[in-house]
């Protein structure tokens, strides 16, 4: 292990927070004061040196003490160099409430899906079955949204209890805001203090998770009966339920789910299991947790990988045919067969660690499953790692049938080889590309990059699951890695699947949640497409890589077949002999390429990519993968695309998108070294982008030339509405020959 992997692993780590505070639940959410005092006497809680909001800003616990607990500041000489969140050492009974609530904030600011957000809240305090807690809220308090809306309008609830939700560090303004009706100023007044407003939610969303609570869960508000909060709340009770009354007859439902927003069945079928008994809630939050990394099953299919670090795929078929489960060589024919018998499986015809199983397939029995010696693992997520290391394998197999296993003729058969996966967590492909290069005859290592603090503990856990030790993790920007460090010079094989807009994954649940204009959508793209391109062209920098694979969980050409295209574009890489690998060597028998027309019309650019949807029985992905061949000819510049010509833009992206995963939150609002980090990776996203067909990224302008370079500035502005124009125009066209495919 090198030295800066130890920094990267160790340090960090110990910045945990102390214990996790267990809880005492009755409902929906927690209720932990009791637990809290239980702690105390057993020592386990550090004793609270002062009072505080937030770190270094006092504030005397006053009328507003119902709302908030009090948080104890660490002493000056903890040795954690970044505190991790102010509200950890002592949770208050509105603690659970007041995490949902952000999670609503940051879902209405676009920074994440559903289920993305809730598994990376979660991960802050890592109770267990604390995901899947929030996803269940979370989901439950969107479901009822507008209605709950409107009985907050209805009752006046927030404009006659302007402090209810309100944090006790906010100012007067926000009370008077709220007085004034106006959500949007109010939760614009809470931006002061900025450091306290990072943990507030905004009061109408923190008065839709408590209402839904009191009118809609079964055990109604989970706050100790003397607490203030309760008791002025159930003061609104008979106001509320009058008007739910009201509203029922007026849409004439009979019951309060006729309220809802309606799910499609299949998400609402797999949300009504979790959480349902402590003995589930380790599997709730493995629910969770593949949910937001989109590793759910998929129309009929339920993917299963034989993780090889654990068993062979010899030993899982003999496991289900002990167990009276029928196998079958083709998926169609299991899955047709699971119409009269429901424990079949199938082999999957493209990779080999694969099987396939009916949707309806219940994990939580399967012991192969509990323990890690299968994974949940969409089929799409295992193509980047497969279509990298197919080759290896096979070589390896080659050279040892021909006897070559000597010493001079190891590097033929890839021993020690070394991957790096640059985006890892949660640690999906990081863990089958482990898998695949693991003990003889290649014994190979896998580095595994994962900028964030929260999911590179997710990683790790992955890793402990999935039992793979030769994987080095390190907590650290990838593009701060550099590509001619010694130390990394035998990387020879790169992953690179950055986080993306993750349109391909049908059931994030964001239907629950109104869509973004636009505009706002396609500038997104924009910023994760100029983030993407950096991250590949970082990864094709590395002094000994040979072989990179892309991915994404887009269906979208602007972050798939469009990032290629730039990146073939760069003169720069063309000439250290970069190029796409052939279609033979990437799933050949894999039917659905990439879209020509994408290509600028280049049948061959477009055959060697491969593209999937969830017609495919997988969710909507994308793996391009891209070969060195130093001694060939450069390959010609390709055809110039339409989106390729688009202009980069330093578009401030949002980060924890999911699980999915986006570029990490660059809005200013985050401080601290992380913000720092993704700010520097958006802007180098941006100016790496501006390379085009030739040449290097342009080194940045002092301020006073970026503000007189007025037509290069012009450039660099956003879409014009022609273009805004032509772009939907062209979506609108792929969508219609997609549907008519
Ligand atoms: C799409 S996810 C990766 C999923 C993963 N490959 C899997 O299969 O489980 C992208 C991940 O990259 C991380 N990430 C984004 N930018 C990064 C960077 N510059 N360096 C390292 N990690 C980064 C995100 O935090 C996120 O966890």
């Amino acid at each position: 292990m090198w030295a800066g992997a130890a920094k990267y692993t160790n340090d960090r780590d110990q910045c945990v927070s102390s214990p996790a505070i267990p809880e005492k639940r009755s409902g929906g959410v927690v209720a932990d004061e009791g637990a809290e005092a239980k702690l105390k006497l057993e020592g386990q809680l550090r004793p609270h040196r002062s009072t505080r909001l937030v770190r270094g800003q006092s504030a005397p616990l006053d009328s507003h003490s119902h709302y908030l607990a009090d948080v104890s500041v660490p002493p000056a000489s903890h040795p954690c160099p970044d505190p991790p969140s102010l509200l950890v050492e002592r949770p208050s009974a509105m603690d659970f409430y007041h995490r949902s609530a952000l999670i609503l904030d940051a879902l209405d600011a676009k920074k994440g899906s559903v289920k993305g957000l809730c598994m990376s809240e979660a991960t802050k305090s890592r109770k267990p079955g604390e995901g899947a807690r929030f996803l269940k809220v979370v989901v439950e308090v969107l479901k009822y949204r507008p209605h709950i809306q409107h009985l907050l309008t209805a009752t006046k609830l927030l404009a006659q209890e302007p402090t209810l939700f309100v944090p006790p560090s906010s100012t007067a303004a926000a009370a008077s805001a709220i007085k004034s009706g106006v959500a949007a100023s109010a939760s614009k007044a809470l931006k002061q203090p900025k450091k306290y407003q990072k943990q507030a939610p905004t009061p109408l969303n923190l008065a839709s998770v408590m209402v839904h609570d009191l009118m809609f869960a079964k055990r109604g508000l989970t706050l100790p009966k003397e607490h203030k909060v309760r008791k002025k709340l159930e003061k609104y009770k008979p106001a509320l339920d009058k008007e739910n009354e009201r509203e029922k007859r007026r849409r004439k439902v009979a019951t309060n789910e006729g309220l809802q927003i309606a799910l499609p069945e299949k998400v609402a079928s797999s949300l009504s299991s979790i959480g349902k008994g402590k003995k589930r809630e380790h599997d709730a939050d493995r629910f969770a947790e593949e949910a937001g990394a989109g590793l759910e099953a998929v129309g009929e299919i339920r993917w299963m990988r034989v993780n090889t670090l654990r068993w062979s795929v010899e030993q899982a078929v003999e496991w289900f045919e002990k167990g009276g489960w029928e196998m079958f060589e083709d998926v169609e024919e299991m899955l047709a067969a699971a119409q009269a018998k429901p424990k079949v499986f199938a082999l999957d015809a493209h990779i080999e660690p694969l099987l396939a199983l009916p949707a309806s397939v219940s994990l939580p029995t399967m012991s192969a499953y509990q323990d890690g010696r299968l994974l949940a693992q969409d089929k799409a997520s295992c193509m980047p790692a497969w279509v990298l290391l197919a080759p290896v394998l096979a070589d390896a197999e080659e050279a040892l049938a021909n006897g070559l296993d000597t010493e001079g003729e190891e590097k033929k058969r890839g021993k020690g080889l070394r991957v790096l996966d640059a985006t890892a967590a949660p640690g999906n492909k990081t863990t089958m590309a482990a898998a695949l290069v693991a003990g003889d005859p290649i014994n190979g290592k896998v580095t595994a990059c994962e900028r964030d603090q929260g999911r590179f503990k997710v990683l790790k856990d992955m890793l402990k699951r999935a039992d793979a030790k030769n994987v080095q993790p390190m907590n650290v920007d990838f593009l701060s890695l550099k590509p001619d460090d010694p130390k990394l010079k035998n990387v020879s094989h790169l992953l690179v699947d950055p986080s993306c807009s993750g349109s391909g994954i049908p059931s994030r649940l964001d239907h629950l949640v109104p869509s973004a204009p636009e505009e706002e959508q396609l500038s997104r793209i924009r910023a994760l497409s100029n983030f993407q391109i950096a991250i590949l062209s970082h990864a094709l920098r590395f002094s000994g890589a040979k072989r990179v694979v892309y991915s994404t969980c887009s269906i979208w050409e602007q972050e798939d077949e469009g990032v290629v295209m730039r990146v073939l574009g760069k003169k720069e890489f063309r000439e250290m002999g970069w190029r796409l690998a052939p279609r033979d060597e990437v799933l050949p028998t894999w039917e659905r390429r990439g879209r020509v027309e994408a290509c600028g019309g280049d049948k061959d650019i477009a055959d060697s990519l491969v593209r999937c949807l969830p017609e495919d029985g997988t969710n909507g992905f994308f793996v391009a993968c891209f070969v060195k061949d130093e001694d060939a000819e450069p390959i010609p510049a390709p055809p110039i695309v339409a989106q390729s010509i688009e202009t980069a833009e330093a578009v401030e992206v949002s980060a924890e998108d999911d699980e999915t995963d986006a570029p990490a939150l660059v809005n200013g609002k985050k401080g601290g070294k992380q913000a720092k980090k993704a700010k520097s990776t958006v802007s180098q996203a941006a100016r790496i982008a501006k390379e085009e067909v030739v040449g290097k990224a342009p080194e940045p302008k002092p301020a006073a030339a970026k503000e007189t370079g007025a037509s290069e500035k012009k450039g660099d502005k956003k879409l014009s509405k022609k273009q805004l124009y032509l772009l939907k125009k062209e979506e609108l066209k792929r969508k219609k020959a997609a549907a008519d495919e």
